[in-house]
């Protein structure tokens, strides 16, 4: 029997009051989402326009156009593997999508945990994106003071800016904004709510696979040509921006496993809340021609996905990383030592192995 693709779900984040109901209320009206299912923390909480029905007891409820919402009633992972069993037992007909909105003071990291990292959850869902709402009037000082607020900007892979439609979008203020969080996060595109450039079809269907072609779409998802622009001319960075750091790792030779392996191993074992985002396409020297991707949040990763081929010419390694309070040096160091190449002052792989007291990475 032929397994049914993954369901893609989005992680529908940002801080208190930055317009994530106004945004899914305005999405959920896009054809686009039909058969898609909400998850939501509280019904009461929430004012789904659609939701003029009584709440029903088992926490999902129908809205129009095919849609369902749910709420969190124990674990989020309980409501994901309860939305699987309803279609598999034919008590929802299709589930093409799964919209989760976090609380606005949540890190979003363990929403994604429970789907990347859950052994089943992870054969029936895949992770599409994070998306998060920013609100272009109170977002500057909801990030000056809130580092939750700074680290749901750095995780997304989208970002909707909301209530454009009260400031000036030509003022320097508002430049100063966006530069702001495109130092934060270069690979999330910025998308107005106002203009209508954040519809469905922008925000969505971001992960790796393009749903249209069953093919994988690499820059798309990786965007880490959006790292490569100089954003060192941002002045004053504020304290919590000041601990966010987004680079990438590029290695022109194949990579053995084992030191791809070791080098994830001890990245994520040693600096995991440090590692807010890694995702990457990696060469490997055991099957050069079929590239991993790689794909993590924190200490969790999803299991790595081989490629049939190379998306394009560029045969180089790639992985884009987000961190917070963790130097690109650092990571850069060990990552070199991994992949052989030779550094000042910095053990290389062979000279690690050779000696098993040497710390990798931990060399002053
Ligand atoms: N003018 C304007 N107001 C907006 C926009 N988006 C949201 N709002 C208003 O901002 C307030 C908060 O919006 P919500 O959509 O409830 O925000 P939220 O992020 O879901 O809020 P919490 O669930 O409390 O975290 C509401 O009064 C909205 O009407 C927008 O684009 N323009």
């Amino acid at each position: 029997m032929n397994r049914p693709d993954p369901i893609p779900v989005s992680v529908l984040t940002g801080f208190l009051g930055s317009g994530k109901t106004t945004l899914l209320n305005r999405l959920l009206k896009d054809p686009d989402l039909r058969d898609t299912a909400v998850i939501i923390n509280e019904f009461g909480d929430v004012g789904i326009d659609h939701l003029l029905v009584e709440q029903s007891s088992d926490g999902v409820i129908e809205l129009s156009d095919g849609c369902l919402c749910c709420t969190v009633r124990g674990e989020l992972v309980d409501t994901l593997a309860d939305l699987v069993d309803r279609l598999h037992t034919g008590r929802i007909k299709a589930l093409g999508r799964v919209i989760v909105e976090t609380t606005g003071l949540a890190d979003p990291a363990p929403v994604l945990h429970a789907i990347m990292g859950h052994p089943v959850l992870v054969q029936n869902y895949r992770l599409d994106g994070v998306i998060t709402a920013v609100d272009a009037v109170n977002g500057d000082a909801t990030l000056n003071a809130h580092e939750e607020a700074v680290k749901q900007v750095a995780v997304a892979d989208r970002i909707v800016l909301t209530k454009t439609d009260l400031i000036d979008p030509a003022s320097p203020e508002f430049a100063r904004f966006t530069s702001r969080l495109m130092h934060l996060n270069p690979g999330a595109p910025q998308l107005s709510s106002n203009d209508d450039e954040a519809k469905a079809v922008a925000l969505f269907d971001c992960g790796l696979y393009d749903p249209a072609t069953k093919t994988a779409d690499v820059s798309r998802w990786l965007r880490d040509e959006a790292y490569r622009h100089d954003h060192d001319h941002v002045h004053d960075v504020n304290r919590h921006d000041a601990r966010i750091r987004a680079f990438t790792l590029t290695e022109d030779k194949p990579i053995e496993p084992d030191a791809l392996e070791m080098f994830v191993d001890l990245l994520r074992s040693s600096q995991s809340d440090k590692l807010l985002r890694m995702k990457g396409i990696v060469g490997l020297a055991d099957d050069p021609d079929r590239p991993v991707v790689l794909h993590g949040v924190q200490s969790i990763f999803h299991p790595p996905v081989r490629l049939a081929g190379w998306p394009d010419d560029d045969r180089r390694t790639r992985l884009v990383v987000i961190t917070r309070d963790l130097e690109e040096a650092f990571v850069a160091r060990l990552f070199a030592a991994f992949t052989g190449t030779p550094q000042i002052d910095t053990p290389d792989l062979q000279a690690m192995e050779s000696n098993p007291l040497s710390i990798p990475g931990f060399k002053p």
